[in-house]
């Protein structure tokens, strides 16, 4: 077992490069949903904070140390952000995990990506500053022009509790990339990390301002962000309703927003597949992986019917395998789900299941032998139809629902049969039939013959209800770049359009 005694620091609000203690004083407790202990607390911020941070957030902008870099001088500072997270990644991954319920090994790998992707950001910074000013070919003798890519301004982060740090920095690497100055808002119910970040921006001399990390609840820290006057740009991750909450604010002041926001993901598995082994793997690390609450988690399997069977046998082997315990024992493959809230929400899903009809093949309960936590069995639920709740809507939890098909057209429309369009994975053996399920299905990531590998250098988001805007890869980077036209007049003649007075 890890050190769980690692000291849970107490911090305050980052802004303008001090920890500053939150107007109204209040702080939310931190609690370990393995043990259902409180083990610190965050500070959490209101409106009166919200203004502090923006007004430092402007004034980072408008100083040459931070509004008149380069590039390249940023990608400095995302660099030592980077090595200073590998560094600390022991201490960052245990606090993750006992704040979040990640395994240990995924909160120590979800450190490398935050390391991973300051460094994309960096490559990207210093690419920039060629791609800064480039010039238009207008055909035209009269006019020359350029288009210049700035720094969008002042921008609002706001952020969920599956990913805490890494979620995060998908949003700020590529916001302090681009220049601009950033307020995070990362979720209450597992904020410690990136508070760190905030120790981590003071250590490697981020110049103030440019991050801002304030903790607090939704409506009282992020709904105030979303509507304020000089916040240029939200960028959301976490669930519809909320989504729709923050656009519905940011649309009265005309501020653009991108919103990635979930999903119930497909995995269409065909008889062509050499190895059911390996197509089982893939569908249990695609709705078990971090417990299940991933947003583009593999939630519905469509299997082909005369595989059904032996596929079913399969992942239920595998299913028994999965060590269920405290994320920071070793080996732990699932640990406890986030929240009080987000525990009794999965149970609550499964037994609406179960009262609709469906079969609950293997979970569906807490595991026995652990008395204390927010632990639900990994979950398998068969015999269930299209118009079922746990069919239709996002659990955020470690359940999986089955639906069989016979023909590939079945099975196009059963994976399109959602409201969402985040990810969907299709396992077979056929190029040509991957091909056309990479044209048919209506989301914004595929996968073939894998589920979740997610990298760096490529777009992250989705259509319908999953949301629009993209993070990660450069389209990440252009959420947070202002794209402006110079036209100038170069001919020496008049314009020649109203009739000249010298003309009388
Ligand atoms: N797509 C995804 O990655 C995620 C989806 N979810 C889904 O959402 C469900 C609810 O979980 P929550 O933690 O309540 O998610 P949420 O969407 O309410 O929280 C995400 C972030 O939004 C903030 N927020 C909440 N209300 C706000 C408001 N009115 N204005 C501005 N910011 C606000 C939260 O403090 C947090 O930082 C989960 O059960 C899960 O199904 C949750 C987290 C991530
Ligand atoms: N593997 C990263 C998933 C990110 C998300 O849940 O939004
Ligand atoms: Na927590």
């Amino acid at each position: 077992m890890a050190n769980r005694n690692v000291p849970i620091p107490r911090r305050q609000l980052y802004i303008g490069g001090e920890w500053r203690e939150p107007v109204k004083k209040n702080r939310i407790p931190i609690i370990n949903p393995a043990t259902e202990e409180i083990i610190g607390d965050i500070p959490a911020a209101t409106a009166e904070d919200v203004d502090i941070a923006v007004e430092a957030a402007r004034k980072a902008i408008g100083r040459d140390d931070w509004g008149s870099t380069t590039g390249a001088q940023r990608a400095k500072y995302l660099r030592a952000i980077a090595a200073k997270v590998l560094e600390k990644k022991s201490v960052l991954a245990t606090l993750e995990s006992l704040d979040s319920g990640k395994t240990l090994y995924e909160s120590a790998a979800d450190m490398d990506d935050v390391a991973g992707c300051f460094e994309y950001y960096a490559g990207l910074a210093e690419a920039l500053d060629s791609r800064r000013k480039t010039p238009v070919n207008l055909n035209s003798d009269s006019y020359k022009s350029y288009v210049l890519r700035e720094p969008l301004g002042v921008v609002g982060l706001i952020t969920p509790w599956n990913y805490p740090l890494l979620m995060a920095i998908w949003k700020v690497a590529p916001a302090l990339a681009a220049g601009c100055a950033a307020i995070l808002k990362p979720s209450e119910l597992a904020s410690i990390t990136c508070l760190e970040l905030g120790e981590i921006c003071r250590e490697i001399g981020l110049p103030s301002g440019a991050l801002n990390i304030l903790t607090g609840l939704g409506p009282e820290a992020g709904g105030p962000l979303a509507s304020h006057p000089h916040v240029d740009k939200i960028s959301f991750t976490g669930s519809g309703p909320t989504g729709s909450k923050i656009m519905t604010a940011a649309a009265q002041l005309v501020k653009p927003v991108s919103l990635e926001l979930g999903g119930k993901s497909p995995i269409v598995v065909f008889d062509d597949i050499d190895n059911l082994d390996i197509a089982a793997e893939w569908t249990l690390f695609g709705i078990f992986a971090n417990t299940g609450q991933v947003c583009s988690a593999t939630s519905r399997l469509i299997v082909q019917e005369n595989i059904a069977s032996a596929f079913m046998d399969r992942l239920l082997k595998w299913t028994k395998n999965i060590k269920i315990s405290d994320p920071l024992e070793e080996d732990c493959k699932l640990g406890p789900v986030v929240s009080a809230g987000q525990y009794e929400k999965v149970l609550k899903f499964i037994s609406n299941a179960k009262s609709e009809g469906a079969t609950i093949l293997c979970g569906g309960e807490r595991p026995q032998h652990l008395k204390k936590g927010y632990y639900v069995q990994p979950t398998i639920i068969t015999d269930v139809n299209t118009s079922m709740e746990i069919w239709k809507e996002e659990v955020f939890g470690p359940v999986l629902c089955v639906k069989t098909f016979k023909t590939e057209e079945e099975a196009i429309e059963l994976a399109n049969d959602t409201k969402y369009g985040l990810g969907a994975a299709v396992m077979s053996k056929d190029v040509k039939r991957c091909e056309r399920f990479t044209k048919a299905f209506q989301t914004g990531i595929i996968w073939i013959n894998c589920s979740q590998p997610t990298f760096n250098q490529l777009p992250w988001g989705g259509k319908k209800r999953s949301g629009f805007g993209r993070d990660l890869g450069e389209w990440g980077l252009e959420n947070f770049l202002n794209i402006k036209q110079v036209t100038e007049y170069t001919s020496a003649e008049p314009l020649a359009f109203y009739k000249s007075p010298s003309k009388n």
